[in-house]
């Protein structure tokens, strides 16, 4: 078997981490082969309730799971580590846009970009979840310039979920059956969710989402908005955002980007642009990405439409903005 691979999870006593943790831990994400280490980070006030965490992680009685290592010291927790879900932030409440948590988080992803570089595995794959999540990334692989900037991700893989599910619910088909939505830009309401490349699979044939649905109404305005919308929904039924299925995108993501997507299929990640589709470059924008040998590659020569060059262009404006505001913050 395996040497035990190290996976720090940052937020371990919040609610993302409370699914995640197990998912990850049970061998769905790096392969039911692969021994793991984990390392969970908490805050000082957090760590008797961490102390809750391990010990059920201890009960869950798994095999791959060969030691846990609970801390609320950075350096202890991204020592050594192969790959890391960067979930603890605060999350946002009803009423605020998520832009709106860059003051209380993106402190947070300067100390931890600091550590990442000091103390983590080179090549280390780093997941950002914490939201306003493109920016945190973003400020995260600044301070960790040893560390190449394509290591360094920010998760839309929950908004590709989202879409596919609205894909699927109106076609009445199994969710299994529809892949290829793809997300771009911000993970924020100014995302693009974009089913013109979306296939559905089904009885050995592939179709186009667009043919079968054929409605340009639905598409750009019902599916659109009900995406970029449903975190805000999920808070406003919840209390509380979305945690379950934020903890499986995340999974998600990282098995893919660690074991390769499969042969045909596209999916989103926020990663650095090299300013692909007129979009501008060193934000970190999601885009469609297949993934090989560990290292993603953005899908180009898409056709994108004048509609989705607009939208694109709106979400990329909101990033450059945050970017500048995230730098002035940290400034400060
Ligand atoms: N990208 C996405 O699709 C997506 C989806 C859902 C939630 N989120 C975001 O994920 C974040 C976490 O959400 P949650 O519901 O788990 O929140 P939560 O409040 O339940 O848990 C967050 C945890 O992070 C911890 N934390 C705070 N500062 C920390 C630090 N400096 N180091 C380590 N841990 C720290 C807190 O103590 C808490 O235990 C939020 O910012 C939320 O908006 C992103
Ligand atoms: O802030 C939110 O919208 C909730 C958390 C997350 O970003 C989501 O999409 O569910």
């Amino acid at each position: 078997m395996a040497e035990p691979l190290r996976v720090v999870v940052t937020g371990a006593a919040g609610q993302i981490a409370y699914s995640l943790l197990y998912i990850i831990a049970k061998g769905d994400v790096f392969g039911k082969d692969q021994p793991l280490i984990l390392h969970l980070l908490d805050i000082p006030v957090m760590m008797d309730v961490l102390e809750g965490v391990v010990m059920e992680l201890a009960d869950c009685a798994l095999p791959l799971l060969r030691d846990v290592v609970p801390t609320d010291d950075p350096i202890v927790a991204f020592t050594d580590v192969s790959a890391a879900f960067l979930v603890g932030a605060m999350p946002r409440k009803q009423g605020m846009e998520r832009k709106d948590l860059l003051a209380a988080n993106v402190k947070i992803f300067k100390v931890q970009g600091e550590a990442l570089d000091k103390y983590a595995k080179k090549d280390v794959k780093v997941l950002v979840v914490g939201n306003p999540a493109n920016t945190n990334a973003l400020i995260c692989s600044k301070y960790a310039p040893t560390i190449p900037k394509e290591n360094f991700t920010a998760m839309t893989r929950l908004d590709q979920n989202r879409a596919q599910a609205q894909i699927a619910a109106k076609l009445k088909v199994p969710v299994g059956m529809v892949s290829n939505a793809v997300i771009w830009g911000n993970h924020s309401s100014t995302q693009y969710p974009d089913a013109s490349y979306a296939v559905v699979e089904r009885n050995g044939t592939v179709e186009k989402v667009t043919d079968i649905i054929a409605d340009e109404k639905w598409i750009r305005e019902t599916f659109l908005t009900s995406v970029q919308k449903r975190g805000a929904a999920v808070i406003a039924a919840r209390k509380m955002s979305s945690a379950m299925s934020a903890a499986k995108a995340a999974a998600d993501h990282m098995k893919d980007w660690f074991l390769g997507t499969t042969p045909g299929k596209i999916i989103s990640m926020g990663v650095i642009s090299n300013g692909a589709y007129n979009t501008p470059k060193d934000v970190i924008f999601s885009f469609p990405v297949i993934i090989e040998d560990g290292k993603w590659k953005i899908v180009e020569g898409l056709l994108v439409d004048e509609f989705s060059h607009s939208m694109l262009d709106a979400t990329g404006k909101e990033l450059l903005e945050e970017r500048e505001e995230a730098l002035k913050i940290i400034q400060a």
